[in-house]
């Protein structure tokens, strides 16, 4: 699939921008500040309706607008769709297709699909479980779209069911009212268990699913390792001892230990069992001398395991049949040169390449195509 249209509508630091596009490599090259990842993170947030830079969508509407508008023309197998988002922070966001209003934002997700890389990318390495589990649920919404209406659930199941936690567990030290609540409570930990067995088991088989992918990835862009160096481990927030990994069991496994957890939970005011508290763990080296990669690695191992999983994040999503834009934002000047050659070379096949680079050097030979110059507000083709 590849963008053949972008506009933008006060996005970032764009009041108006039309850009027509086209599929293969396109590069956006200019000087700091000029606005060049605003553009690739404007079709990168139609394909996740969410951005890789802020957790709040406010800094993505032009400073003093209320509303911003990203519209992009997407081809997919010869048809395009033209899909929108209007963001308007504090209030619900809308889209359309093809102009039709959809009846909430997020049925527009799998319609365009991106894998992004960029220098935060360094954080789903370094960073806290959190940004681990992020990666993951990202991904398989990219997969399969439905699990973002599944992810929205446990948000929302999560905060009623802590809010309910705080208010019987004061309610139990003050031993009034303590009945009620833990009858109510019951009734969300049914709701977790089942929600939370859907994200653990799809989450439990994505894993298995990018594990070869990430040792293959990470012996192409780390020099002199082997494909058995890199690996991955889905840690639950509590044993799941033999259980099946699979929604029904799951689902009661959850439940059990949300049972034996109770009183923890009450004295201490917030779920402790669930996705939310799991770890992806990363590890590096040899079956004797296998450590985590969070804390031990160097900096340069760290980059390829990031990279790597970047890159199983893209093959993967070809193995299902898909073809997804990629976007490397600013990730070259990252790189030595071998390891930027050989992401280039993997990447080039790719339908539509969308690089940002302040350095025109920096854009490796093989990924030499169409060049825009970005600057002074204005998108010039070279
Ligand atoms: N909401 C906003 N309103 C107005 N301007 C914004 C907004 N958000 C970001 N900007 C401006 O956009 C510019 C940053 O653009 P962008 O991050 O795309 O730069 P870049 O060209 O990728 O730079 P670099 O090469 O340093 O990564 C900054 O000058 C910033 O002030």
């Amino acid at each position: 699939m590849f963008v053949s249209h972008l506009s933008l509508h006060d996005f970032r630091s764009y009041a108006a921008l039309e850009l027509p596009l086209e599929p293969g490599v396109v590069a956006f090259v200019g000087r700091n500040g000029q606005g060049k990842t605003n553009l690739v993170e404007a079709i990168d947030y139609l394909s996740r309706l969410a951005s890789h830079r802020v957790a709040s969508e406010a800094p993505l509407v032009r400073a003093g607008a209320e509303q911003a508008v990203v519209r992009a023309a997407v081809v997919k197998d010869g048809r395009t769709a033209v899909l929108e988002v209007e963001l308007n922070p504090g209030r619900s966001n809308r889209a359309r297709v093809n102009r039709s209003p959809l009846p909430r934002p997020r049925e527009i997700l799998g319609l365009v699909r991106t894998v992004l890389f960029s220098p935060e990318d360094l954080s789903l390495v370094k960073g806290d479980p959190s940004d681990r589990r992020r990666f993951l649920d990202d991904l398989m919404v990219l997969r399969q779209p439905r699990f973002a209406g599944v992810r929205a659930d446990y948000d929302r199941i999560l905060r009623q069911r802590n809010t309910l936690l705080k208010t019987a567990g004061a309610a139990r030290r003050g031993s009034s009212g303590q009945d009620g609540a833990l009858a109510t409570l019951a009734t969300w930990d049914e709701h977790l268990a089942r929600t939370g067995a859907q994200l653990l088991a799809e989450r439990l088989q994505l894993v298995e699913m990018l594990r070869p992918y990430v040792g293959k990835a990470y012996e192409t862009v780390a020099r002199g390792a082997s494909r058995d160096d890199a690996d991955l481990e889905y840690r639950p927030s509590f044993a799941l001892d033999g259980v099946l990994p699979e929604p029904t069991p799951l689902e009661g496994a959850l439940l059990a230990e949300l049972e034996r957890r109770r009183r923890d939970e009450l004295d201490r005011g917030v779920s402790l069992v669930g996705p939310h508290r799991d770890e992806l763990l990363l590890t590096l080296g040899s079956a004797e001398t296998r450590l985590p990669v969070k804390g031990y690695a160097s900096h340069g191992e760290s980059w390829s395991f990031a990279l790597a999983l970047r890159l199983a994040s893209y093959d993967l999503l070809r193995s299902d049949g898909d073809d997804p834009i990629l976007i490397l934002d600013d990730v070259f000047a990252e790189l030595d040169t071998a390891r930027r050659h050989q992401l280039a070379e993997l990447v080039a096949g790719a339908e539509q390449v969308l690089v940002t680079a302040a350095v025109p050097a920096d854009v490796p030979e093989v990924l030499a195509g169409i060049r825009y110059v970005v600057g002074d507000g204005e998108v010039r083709r070279e």
